[in-house]
């Protein structure tokens, strides 16, 4: 099985409540190649319901934005710089520095909400990712991430 961007964070980071392997109440989250994008797939229990039961709370879609897009961050410089994941070289790890989402309609509830990111440009420590949250019926959220690298 192919291993997530996040399965390459050392443990002593990964307590992220979003993505942290090591937060036994996290979500968990997973983020992959897509061809030249990244992908990440995610169904919200019902207890993060947004105003009606039907629809998610927009800080749940604001934080699979937040954990995918810092992960396409990773990945895009790893690419951009020849390098794989987990090659034993210096880690690459961002941050989240700004998050602007979008929410375009509402994300409904009961099923497999879908995260891209793409890489829009690299300059030094920052990479910028446009997201997007898809749910059954289009696209419910857009993001634009600022990620910095942190200096190690
Ligand atoms: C080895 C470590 C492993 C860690 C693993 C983590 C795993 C991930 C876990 C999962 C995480 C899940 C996701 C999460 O939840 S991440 C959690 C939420 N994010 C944070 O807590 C980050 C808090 N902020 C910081 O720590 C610092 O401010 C950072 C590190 C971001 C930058 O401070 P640093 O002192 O390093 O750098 P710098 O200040 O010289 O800035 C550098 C450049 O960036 C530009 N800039 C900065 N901010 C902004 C802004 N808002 N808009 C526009 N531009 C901005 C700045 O002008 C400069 O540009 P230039 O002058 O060079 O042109």
């Amino acid at each position: 099985m192919t291993a997530a961007f996040q399965d390459f964070y050392p443990d002593e980071f990964s307590h992220c409540y979003g993505c942290g392997s090591q937060n036994p109440q996290g979500h968990h989250l997973k983020s992959y190649w897509d061809g030249e994008e990244t992908i990440a797939r995610f169904t919200p229990d019902a207890k993060y319901s947004g105003g009606v039961p039907e629809h998610v709370y927009g800080g749940m879609v604001a934080s699979l934005l937040d954990c995918h897009g810092t992960a396409s961050a990773a990945a895009f410089t790893y690419r951009a710089l020849n390098r794989e994941m987990g090659d034993g070289g210096d880690p690459v790890r961002f941050v989240t520095a700004s998050l602007k989402v979008d929410f375009l309609k509402p994300t409904p509830m009961g099923v497999e909400l879908v995260v891209r990111g793409k890489l829009r440009s690299i300059d030094g420590r920052k990479v910028w990712v446009d997201l997007s949250l898809t749910g059954n019926d289009g696209i419910c959220a857009k993001g634009e991430m600022l990620a910095i690298r942190l200096r190690t």
